[in-house]
């Protein structure tokens, strides 16, 4: 942002213009949450987030609203654009700390924005918290105040704000938790940064949309047959783990693989024809039954992972799958059994379309011993980090799931909903990504379309999901997709 905002005052537009569009539609808002001429508390910060609280103020005034400003320091430390932006503020300056939150119609929450350094001590913690403890609606200035703007975590303290309003894009602490809950709904405004600016600053990261990938969505042709269609193998674990693959392959056949096959540990055929129909069964002994059954070249996607059991005997599928060179998910059990072996991924999926899908607690175990992939705060760049390690495109799931490719592109999802979080629902995204991936889609795009239909189907169906919901939730979200 501090590039597009230099390239746009570069491009003719002055700061203070800049500035003064963006108080503008602080003030516009704000407008629209308050009464009529009522009581607006504006606490402006010591940068130029507290710029913008100034030129809110003022204008805000002009429109006979009460209004009142406390800053965090003194005026004649503030320092370019917001100094100026100070002086169109005819009113008293209080101390931001001392302003009157509970008497509010709207409090405007101008600290910090995107120039935090550190985290929120003394006044301006005290500041924030009596802002929280107000109650007052409170309209934050680019992002809530305490927020990091990269990384979405909290410093220390947060303003709890009811509404954002964010200038020319949504930074990733708007989509990042804890960032996205302290939010509210955020508006974008336009502030005159041209569209061609932001993409080319940044052109890699996404919030993952349909809009990023409806283009590669498999629609079958008038003669398609199944095998273009693609061939799902789901590896299933023993006797009594194997519901898992089966969620895998149900999803996989719902979003169109045109053939899916359980390959089932010869102890656990029984229990797994006893449940299957549509989706084929094969004996599977260990790697070398994967091997064998991979001589087919026919299974053009795998799922290795979901209750397959963590030891050397899976590690081992793994490498069978790696050098089969088809497209694969690792999920769970996959991904657990390399604890503590991490270097031996690293660039180990190059060579084929991988999508790895760790929660955060699979990803902390699976990366033990690599500093340089854990301990980024931001999720985003943990994910970035791991895929370019690995050659895999990574997804870190979780309410703010993200996708990351080996490339640097990288997805924020955002329609998630906490009814996901059931038993097998992580079974099923693997299926979804898998079934996609057999059907020709790139693995970024695949990994992206199937974390996001996963969460539709999620949110579609809504309280008293379970995994098995979810498959049958997927017709109706590619009906409205593909229309
Ligand atoms: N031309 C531009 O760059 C534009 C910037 N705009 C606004 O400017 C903001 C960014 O301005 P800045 O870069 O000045 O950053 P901020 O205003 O977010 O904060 C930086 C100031 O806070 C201090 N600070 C940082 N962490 C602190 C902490 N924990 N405790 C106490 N003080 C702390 C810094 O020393 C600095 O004085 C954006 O969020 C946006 O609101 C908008 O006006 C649009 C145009
Ligand atoms: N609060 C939440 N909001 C949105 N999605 C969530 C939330 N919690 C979990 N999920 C999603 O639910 C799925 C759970 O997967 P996982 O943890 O692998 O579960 P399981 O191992 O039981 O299948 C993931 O896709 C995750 O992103
Ligand atoms: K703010």
């Amino acid at each position: 942002m501090k590039q597009a905002d230099r390239e746009a005052i570069e491009s003719g537009i002055p700061g203070l213009e800049l500035m003064r569009r963006a108080g503008r539609a602080v003030a516009d808002l704000a407008e629209k949450l308050a009464s009529a001429g009522g009581k607006i508390v504006v606490a402006a910060g010591p940068g130029q987030n507290g710029g913008d609280g100034f030129v809110a103020a003022a204008l805000l005034a002009e429109r006979s609203y009460q209004v009142s400003l406390g800053l965090l320091g003194s005026s004649d430390r503030l320092t370019g654009d917001a100094a100026e932006a100070a002086k169109g503020w005819i009113g008293e300056v209080g101390r931001a700390e001392d302003l009157r939150f509970y008497e509010a119609d709207i409090v405007i929450d101008a600290l910090f924005g995107t120039g935090l350094t550190r985290d929120l001590e003394a006044r301006a913690r005290i500041a924030v918290e009596r802002m929280n403890a107000s109650g007052r609606p409170i309209l934050a200035v680019d992002l809530p105040s305490g927020i990091d703007g990269e990384t979405g975590e909290v410093r220390g303290v947060a303003v709890k704000a009811a509404r954002t309003v964010t200038f020319a894009a949504r930074k990733p602490c708007h989509l990042l938790m804890p960032g996205r809950a302290y939010c509210g709904p955020v508006e974008v405004a336009d502030i005159g940064i041209s569209r061609k600016t932001l993409e080319a600053r940044g052109g890699a990261l996404f919030a993952n949309g349909s809009a990023l990938w409806t283009h590669v969505l498999p629609r079958p042709g008038l003669s398609s047959h199944k095998y273009e269609r693609g061939h799902t193998l789901v590896a299933s674990g023993g006797a009594t783990r194997t519901g898992a693959a089966r969620l895998a392959a149900r999803a996989a056949l719902r979003i169109g693989s045109g053939l899916v096959t359980v390959a089932s540990p010869p102890e656990a055929l029984g229990v797994n024809a006893a449940h299957l129909t549509a989706i084929m069964l094969r004996g599977c002994d260990g790697p070398e039954g994967l091997n064998t059954i991979l001589q087919d070249p026919r299974f053009n996607a795998l799922v290795l992972g979901p209750a397959l059991g963590i030891h050397a005997g899976t590690r081992a599928m793994v490498a069978v799958a790696v050098h089969a060179r088809r497209s694969l998910v690792l999920d769970a059990d996959a991904l657990t059994s390399f604890e503590g072996l991490a270097s031996e991924l690293h660039g180990a999926f190059r060579h084929a379309p991988t999508v790895l899908t760790p929660h955060d607690g699979e990803f902390s175990r699976l990366f033990k011993g690599h500093p340089d992939l854990l301990d980024p705060a931001s999720k985003l760049e943990r994910a970035r980090r791991a895929a370019a390690f690995t050659g895999a495109v990574l997804v870190i799931k979780g309410a703010d799931t993200v996708v990351a490719a080996p490339d640097g592109r990288a997805g924020i999802n955002e329609n998630g909903t906490p009814y996901l979080a059931t038993a097998g629902s992580g079974d099923t995204l693997c299926g979804l990504i898998a079934g996609l991936m057999a059907q020709g889609v790139p693995a970024f795009e695949a990994a992206c379309a199937g974390v996001w239909i996963h969460a539709e189907a999620g949110a579609s169906f809504g309280p008293g999901l379970i995994a098995e919901d979810l498959a049958e939730a997927v017709p109706g979200v590619l009906r409205e997709l593909l229309r």
